[in-house]
């Protein structure tokens, strides 16, 4: 048996595929969360996810507890949207709280998560209150005004249409005819790396269906190909609107699922509901 005093246990949570590995650091302390990050985020020597994700008492009076977030490569983020709904469902389940309205902090502020429960007690859904996006930001996006809308950017031979929004982290939004068939592997990758984002960037790549959904495919910085993306979801669904090609209220269908979003017009503050699910849990020798 291992040592308890060198183990953690962690608990492996997605969110419309969005997976994280989750640890609360009111009972494990995680002395360097980003090598934790790297390593534990393998599929081959590790557990296996997009990331980890600490939950944290809050250094704030007025919020529950606190969220950090770091990426596959080990590199932390100011927001996650999936791992948002995550921690809702985590602290309700766990019966570590018995609010269903949670003020959760974040690096990029306090967030509002409303907590769906069925009848049998557990939460299946979470409204999350994204905030306001931001549309101007000169230290994300490297244009002289700090914003961009249908943009156009060259990489690699290759011209894309994009639209900059930022949730607290960098997305880019490209609208494209054939979504399935970009490669987004390739071309992810470059717009990650771009010079226009100092500080990287998430890149989203959309098409809106006849159905009216908007196909989505995401690549993460710092983890590369995801299977869906709270933030990003919500980037995608602004960008929408902004440029006329959805109403304020959209659906945003990725690899791992579905993201209701609604950007409000009274608040202008971005709602964005969707699953949350346990996939196991474990223990693994701390960092
Ligand atoms: N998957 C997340 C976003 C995680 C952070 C992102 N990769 C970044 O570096 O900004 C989400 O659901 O929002």
């Amino acid at each position: 048996m291992w040592d308890k005093q060198k183990t953690v246990w962690f608990t492996k949570m997605h969110g419309a595929g969005n997976d994280y590995i989750y640890v609360d650091t009111s009972v494990y302390e995680i002395s360097d969360p980003s090598s934790a990050a790297l390593k534990w985020s393998s599929p081959h020597t590790g557990i296996g996810s997009d990331g980890l994700v600490l939950i944290e008492a809050s250094p704030v009076a007025d919020a529950d507890f606190a969220m950090r977030i770091f990426n596959a490569d080990g590199s932390e983020a100011m927001m996650c949207g999936n791992a948002a709904r995550c921690i809702g469902k985590y602290l309700y389940d766990k019966g570590i709280t018995d609010k269903t309205l949670i003020r959760l902090y974040t690096p990029s502020g306090i967030k509002n998560l409303l907590l769906h429960v069925t009848a049998d007690g557990k939460v299946d859904s979470v409204t999350v209150d994204m905030q306001q996006p931001v549309l101007c930001n000169t230290r994300q996006i490297a244009t002289p005004e700090g914003t961009m809308v249908e943009g156009i950017v060259e990489v690699s031979g290759v011209e894309f249409k994009g639209t900059f929004v930022s949730m607290g982290n960098p997305h880019f939004v490209i609208f494209t005819d054939d979504v399935l068939h970009t490669d987004i592997n390739l071309y992810g990758n470059l717009l990650e790396h771009s010079p226009l984002f100092p500080e990287r960037c998430n890149i989203e790549f959309s098409q809106v269906m006849k159905d009216g959904t908007v196909r989505t495919r995401v690549w993460e910085r710092g983890s590369g190909i995801t299977m869906a993306c709270g933030t990003g979801a919500c980037a995608v669904a602004v960008a929408a609107a902004l440029t006329g090609r959805c109403g304020r209220e959209s659906i945003i269908s990725m690899d791992g699922g579905r993201l209701k979003i609604a950007w409000s017009e009274a608040d202008n503050h971005v709602y964005m509901t969707g699953p949350a699910e346990f996939v196991f849990e474990g223990e693994i020798p701390n960092i």
